[in-house]
């Protein structure tokens, strides 16, 4: 995570609790993200229990063991939306640090435009659509603003937002990038 190191000096300097994280040699906790995007109409879910709940957010859940991340954010859109996505691609990484977590996460986002099945609601997740421009941010996590137009112009992105309260956004730092560039950020 030498990226989110970099990231968290950037813009005036994280929390040090970010820093005291991300340089603990801790593995972060990996998740997944899966927004569809039709190119006009985003489809979120709308989180009825667990963490997040009551906020509209993509599909998404833990990489289990013995699964790549690629099968995490695919199992977990078939859980929890009841479809599968046709051209899923790398949309971007996100790690969050919590002031009263030792681990870090770092979330896999993944979108695709177009999908097979018909979305449906589960017990973790009513599936509705917004157009661009009616993305609900006032009912989502406080980030998600500031990735959210990237990820609608297809720009690849990574982000490090610092947390406390558990969904009181404190400090964040955003960079887009060419998912091909492997070298420094
Ligand atoms: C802090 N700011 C945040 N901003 C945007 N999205 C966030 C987020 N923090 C977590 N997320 C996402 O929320 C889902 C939680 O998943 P969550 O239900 O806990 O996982 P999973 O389904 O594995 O849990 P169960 O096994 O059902 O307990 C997962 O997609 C994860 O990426």
């Amino acid at each position: 995570m030498t990226w989110a190191t970099t990231l968290a000096k950037a813009d005036g300097g994280a929390p040090p609790f970010v820093r005291a994280v991300l340089e603990s040699g801790t593995s972060p906790k990996l998740l997944t993200l899966v927004m569809i995007d039709d190119g006009k109409r985003v489809l979120l879910g709308h989180k009825k229990r667990g963490f997040g709940m009551g906020y509209y957010n993509g599909f998404g859940g833990k990489v289990e063991p013995g699964e790549t991340i690629r099968q995490a954010a695919e199992r977990e859109l078939q859980e929890e939306a009841c479809i599968e996505a046709v051209d899923l691609r790398e949309a971007g990484v996100l790690v969050f640090a919590f002031d009263d977590q030792p681990v870090a996460w770092e979330v896999h986002v993944f979108a695709a435009s177009s999908f097979r099945g018909e979305p449906a609601e589960t017990d973790e997740m009513r599936p509705v659509w917004f157009n661009h421009e009616d993305v609900p941010f006032e009912q989502m996590w406080a980030d998600d603003q500031f990735w959210y137009p990237l990820l609608l112009r297809r720009a690849y992105f990574r982000g490090v937002f610092a947390f406390t309260q558990t969904t009181q956004l404190l400090w964040h730092s955003l960079t887009e990038r060419d998912p091909g560039d492997e070298g420094c950020p």
